[in-house]
């Protein structure tokens, strides 16, 4: 897999395997080695380390996870031709978890945020109501001619997504109050507590935000930021902003590079 899956916040703060207890940074504090059966997909048994023998689960639970839900041909195509302009397309995880939220609550009108080669929107429009309508902005017009060409193979007609070609931060401000259901950001993580504000803007009541790249900055790691780079504080900052608003219901998921969501409640969450 190309994505990374769980930074080290996302794992327990700590928990009991077999032979004693892990802390959250990982550190086994039996630092004994003994022998494990080999993890699935491995070929023979060797005798690990427990930190190893912790690691190996834990990246078999993640491989799982990410594979539970398999992308389709198209999905697959999507994602390789965003992976060759090495823009980072979603995994398939993740995918699976916008277009469940955008199910969940019927959405109808989705803004994205980076559209890319379309993997996310795909998945979005998979998951909205079948009139509804995936409005995403992304500065390469390359990207969005390759988002429309994948659109149409996974069988959408064009009047299903407005691709707007542009700075986020100069088209979101154009579109309407409170009439989004569902809003993606997987663009500009420097960016990300302003792009809040406009998703507070955009989405009515009980709709959802939801931020990739979640994992990149937590409170343990600095994920692949360097502590000075903008993007982690802001990545961190958003975190810290989403679960300390009253009005928002804050899920964190370790999905691809990790999902923040949040839903726009009225009353206090509790
Ligand atoms: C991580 S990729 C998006 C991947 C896409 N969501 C997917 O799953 O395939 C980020 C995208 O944001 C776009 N982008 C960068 N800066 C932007 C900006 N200021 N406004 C809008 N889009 C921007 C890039 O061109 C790139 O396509």
């Amino acid at each position: 897999m190309g994505h990374r899956v769980m930074a080290a916040a996302a794992r327990p703060r700590s928990f009991s395997t077999a032979r004693g207890r892990v802390s959250g940074c990982g550190c086994v504090r039996d630092p004994d080695p003994f022998t494990v059966p080999a993890p699935r997909g491995r070929s023979q048994s060797r005798s690990l380390t427990a930190r190893e023998a912790v690691i190996a689960s834990r990246d078999d639970t993640l491989a799982h996870i990410e594979q539970y839900v398999a992308e389709d041909a198209t999905l697959t195509s999507a994602r390789r031709a965003g992976q060759q302009a090495e823009i980072g397309p979603i995994s398939a995880a993740s995918g699976a978890a916008l277009r469940f939220l955008a199910a969940a609550i019927g959405a109808r009108a989705v803004v994205e945020v980076g559209t890319g080669c379309g993997s996310s929107g795909i998945w979005l429009l998979r998951g909205m109501r079948h009139d509804g309508i995936l409005t995403s902005v992304d500065v390469e017009p390359e990207y969005q001619e390759s988002a429309r060409e994948a659109y149409r193979n996974a069988g959408f007609p064009a009047n299903r997504a407005r691709l707007i070609q542009g700075s986020a931060l100069e088209v979101l401000p154009r579109l309407t109050d409170s009439a989004y259901d569902l809003v993606f950001v997987d663009a500009m993580r420097a960016e990300y507590p302003r792009f809040l504000t406009e998703a507070m803007r955009l989405l009515r009541t009980g709709g959802v935000v939801v931020f990739n790249h979640a994992l990149d900055a937590t409170p343990l790691s600095d994920g692949p930021l360097s502590a000075s780079d903008p993007a982690t504080a802001a990545v961190r900052e958003v975190g810290q902003l989403i679960r300390d608003d009253d009005t928002l219901m804050p899920l964190l998921l370790p999905v691809g590079e990790g999902l923040l969501a949040a839903i726009v409640s009225p009353t206090t969450a509790g």
